[in-house]
């Protein structure tokens, strides 16, 4: 699913006007029926106030509209109309009237205003959507103040009032803070980043019908993977597939202490459909290795000049015909003949064109001042798995907001023509060709240590089997959320431990 910027919503707003075509006020209409659809389902009529905030955009126009469609079905409604100014859009215009005649509308005008609010009371906010221009001030931040104060069930319109869509707040600004936001036909990027959790709350789509010639037409570098998109990515497994068919993984993973990384990159591994696997690691992780994996070979890590680390001189022949695809990183330990040892490898795959996914100690080892100097031996396509922590460390800056975070990724994946997966909640995958992908799945029961190992698993498994490197990462990302979710639903956010999602694979 696309993210487009306001921008580009409003131009698809107009397009769609003039050839669906359909009157601007007609497409307000279907939008406002839209969210009280949602809203019917979500909230039953019962024993609470819906209290309506407007204002006079075509924000506030799609309140008025759900304040005239809710009364008839039984919801006991109050609507407040904010004047904060003289000017008012036509679409709220035309509304007002219709609503003026079924109910009575109360204004707030200045600041000598009370709002009382009880517990059950569900406000409905329609100050600002889209067009919000500027930082608010004046009758409207009081009014904001006011319903963020209360405390109750908040739910905005398109957009939390105050927030921009796409671009960052200043950190002083007066938001409202929902609980959900119903937007309109997409997400907007606000939506995707930590810095908005505590306004936007949970947030839906509704469709409203936006011309889907303009939407499939507009070229954007943010896109939402929906589980419908990246579900039909999976490859179906072929009647006479063998072992061989789905590829032989090399798992470069543990240390001694760290073998719990190995073992949790190495199952999710065999959980996600690799032919073979071969795990290669410190001679003291053998007996935990084969023990808590029988099915995984294991490749003793040789001319190793400490028993801890996986220290190891790579050579081309014992690469070449044998693997497929190449995971390292989990637990590897970080010094300066491990980073030798990884630029050797990258060396050999890229040569022999073997895809590699680098995670967690990989990375950590490249985030020296030498290994920053080594980036660029990095094979072209490689996937990357970093944390926020990680990533920062691999570019050696930090951003001022979560906008900056984005265009530092998207700026590292193209200039060395690799594909980095920045984990978190909505884990974003860059692509070179510096398009965004933010992950649908998941949830914070996942913030345990070892779940980023089972990550590396699952996605070099992918490669394994041939999957392309940018299908590998955005599905490999999903199916991690999906079994997180899994574990989550059985043992809970806080219970759940990384094995959980390992063994909540399931492609
Ligand atoms: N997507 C779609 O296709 C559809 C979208 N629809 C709906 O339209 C909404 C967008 O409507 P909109 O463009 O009228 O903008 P909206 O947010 O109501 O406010 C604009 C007004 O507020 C003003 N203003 C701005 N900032 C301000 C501030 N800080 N403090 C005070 N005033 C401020 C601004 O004034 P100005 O900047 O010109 O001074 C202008 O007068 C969208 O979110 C969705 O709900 C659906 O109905 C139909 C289909
Ligand atoms: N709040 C969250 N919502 C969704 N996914 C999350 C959340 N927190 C963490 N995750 C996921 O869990 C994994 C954690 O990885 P990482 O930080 O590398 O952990 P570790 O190093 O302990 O293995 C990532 O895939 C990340 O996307
Ligand atoms: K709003």
């Amino acid at each position: 699913m696309k993210i487009l910027s306001v921008e580009q919503i409003r131009v698809a707003d107009a397009y769609t006007i003039q050839h669906e075509p359909i009157a601007s006020i007609d497409l307000m209409e279907r939008a406002s029926r839209a969210f009280v659809n949602w809203f019917c389902k979500n909230f039953e009529t019962g024993n609470f106030k819906v209290k309506i905030f407007c204002g006079l955009g075509d924000n506030g126009g799609d309140g008025l509209a759900i304040a005239r469609m809710l009364q008839p079905l039984g919801y006991d409604m109050e609507v407040f109309v904010v004047k904060y100014s003289d000017k008012t859009s036509e679409n709220f215009q035309i509304n007002l009237k219709r609503l003026e005649r079924q109910l009575t509308i109360k204004y707030i005008e200045n600041e000598h205003f009370t709002l009382h609010f009880s517990e059950n009371d569900v406000i409905i906010d329609a100050l600002l959507g889209s067009g919000l221009s500027r930082s608010i001030e004046g009758l409207l931040k009081s009014v904001i103040e006011n319903i963020n104060r209360s405390e109750v069930t908040i739910i905005s319109v398109d957009m939390p009032s105050g927030l921009f869509a796409d671009k960052s707040n200043n950190s002083t600004d007066t938001i409202i803070k929902a609980i959900h936001t119903v937007a309109f036909q997409l997400p907007k990027l606000a939506f995707m980043l930590p810095q908005n959790e505590e306004f936007v709350g949970e947030w839906h789509i509704v469709d409203i019908g936006l011309h889907k010639d303009f939407i499939q037409n507009t070229e954007t570098r943010y896109h939402f993977s929906t589980p419908k998109e990246v579900e039909k990515l999976i490859k179906p497994r072929k009647k006479f597939s063998h072992k061989g068919t789905f590829g032989h993984a090399l798992l470069i993973a543990g240390s001694h202490g760290m073998m719990g990384a190995a073992v949790l990159a190495a199952r999710a591994c065999m959980r996600s459909g690799v032919g073979k696997l071969t795990v290669h690691s410190v001679k003291s992780g053998l007996p935990i290795l084969q023990t808590l994996l029988p099915e995984a070979m294991y490749w003793e890590a040789w001319n190793s000049k400490s028993s801890d680390f996986i220290a190891t001189s790579f050579h081309v022949d014992d690469f070449s015909n044998h693997f497929q695809a190449v995971g390292v990183g989990p637990g590897i330990g970080v010094n300066g003949i491990i980073r030798t040892s990884l630029e050797k490898l990258c060396e050999i795959c890229r040569d022999l064109a073997i895809p590699m996914v680098l995670d967690a100690d990989a990375l950590n080892n490249f985030s020296t001042e030498k290994g920053r100097s080594a980036i660029n031996k990095i094979p072209e396509s490689s996937i990357l798995t970093p944390h926020p922590k990680e990533f920062r460390n691999l570019i050696g800056k930090s951003w001022k907001d979560d906008y900056e975070k984005l265009d530092f990724l998207r700026e590292f994946s193209v200039r060395n023509k690799v594909i980095v997966c920045l984990k978190g909640a909505n884990t974003a995958v860059a692509l070179p060709d510096g398009t965004i992908h933010f992950n649908s799945s998941g949830n914070a029961g996942m913030a345990t240590a070892g779940s980023g190992d089972v990550l590396t698993g699952i996605i070099t498994a992918l490669l394994a089997q041939g999957y392309e490197p940018k299908v590998a990462a955005i599905l490999g990302v999903y199916q991690h959320g999906v079994a997180g979710d899994r574990a989550s639903e059985r043992f809970g956010m806080t219970s759940m431990m990384a094995s959980d999602i390992v063994e909540n694979i399931r492609f």
